[in-house]
């Protein structure tokens, strides 16, 4: 009986000593990764006079309402995949008056040099998250922020770089405008950092133009979708599917 009785003891032992201590940390480490809990995420975000490309369609205060609408849908986004440090980036209080979902952040510099000041102060990974991603979903963040790359990619229409998850933010500097996104994997190349590029229509469709309400309207849910649909319906021309004023 002694000696049955100590078999399997034994073999517990040995195989909790088959993990080395170390590796079993670094494991725990990489879920608490993947849950959010080791990084944070940044919004810049900039209310005044926001998303000028869309005027054509929307008035001024329209075009600052929805780019809230649009805020509150990415910082759900942010929460619902499990990242609890989020903040906002932005060069005025302005609209952030009552935000109690993230922290704010103020920087009147422009877009580049708040978000490298950003990031030359941050000590564990960051995910740059821009504002007017309505169609981003938890399950991308998980996906991108579990990357076994230095850096994740996300392009957005255009050539611009929608998301940026970059693991030793310290060593990156970003350079927004233009064709952000090949900017972007050039400096990732250039500062020896691997990279993968995530692609997805939905987390790649940033909401710039008239034509990317109609994405908004056919993949999108919750206030953005429906402030847009309070406003405008789906016509099909010619094949194509356009918005037509309410
Ligand atoms: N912190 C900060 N964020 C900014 C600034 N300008 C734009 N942003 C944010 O950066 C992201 C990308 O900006 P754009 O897509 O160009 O949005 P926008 O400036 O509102 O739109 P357009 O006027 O059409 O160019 C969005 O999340 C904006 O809210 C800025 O000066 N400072
Ligand atoms: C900030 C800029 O956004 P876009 O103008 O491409 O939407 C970019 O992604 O580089």
């Amino acid at each position: 009986m002694a000696a049955k009785s100590k078999t399997p003891e034994k073999r517990v032992f040995l195989i909790s000593k088959k993990i080395p201590l170390n590796k079993k940390r670094k494991n725990e480490n990489e879920k608490r990764k993947y849950a959010g809990v080791q990084m944070r995420a940044v919004i810049p975000y900039k209310k005044a006079g926001a998303k000028s490309r869309l005027s054509p369609v929307l008035s001024l205060q329209e075009r600052e309402e929805f780019v809230e609408l649009m805020l509150n849908q990415v910082i759900d986004s942010l929460k619902g995949a499990g990242i609890k440090k989020v903040d906002i980036l932005s060069p005025s209080v302005y609209g952030l008056e009552v935000m109690t979902k993230a922290r704010v952040l103020l920087d009147e510099k422009d877009l580049n040099e708040a978000l490298n000041r950003y990031l030359a102060e941050a000590e564990e990974p960051v995910l740059i998250v821009m504002a007017d991603l309505p169609l981003l979903s938890p399950e991308h963040v998980k996906e991108i922020t579990s990357t076994k790359k230095d850096i994740c990619i996300v392009p957005g229409k255009g050539g611009g770089t929608n998301l940026l998850f970059i693991k030793n933010p310290s060593n990156y500097r970003v350079r927004y405008y233009g064709s952000s996104f090949l900017t972007h994997c050039s400096i990732a190349a250039d500062s020896g950092q691997d990279f993968e590029v995530y692609d997805s229509f939905l987390a790649g469709t940033d909401i710039d133009e008239p034509e990317d309400l109609v994405e908004l309207l056919i993949h999108g849910k919750g206030p953005a979708k429906d402030y847009i649909n309070s406003k405008f319906k789906l016509e099909v021309s010619r094949g194509r599917v356009g918005l037509v004023p309410l």
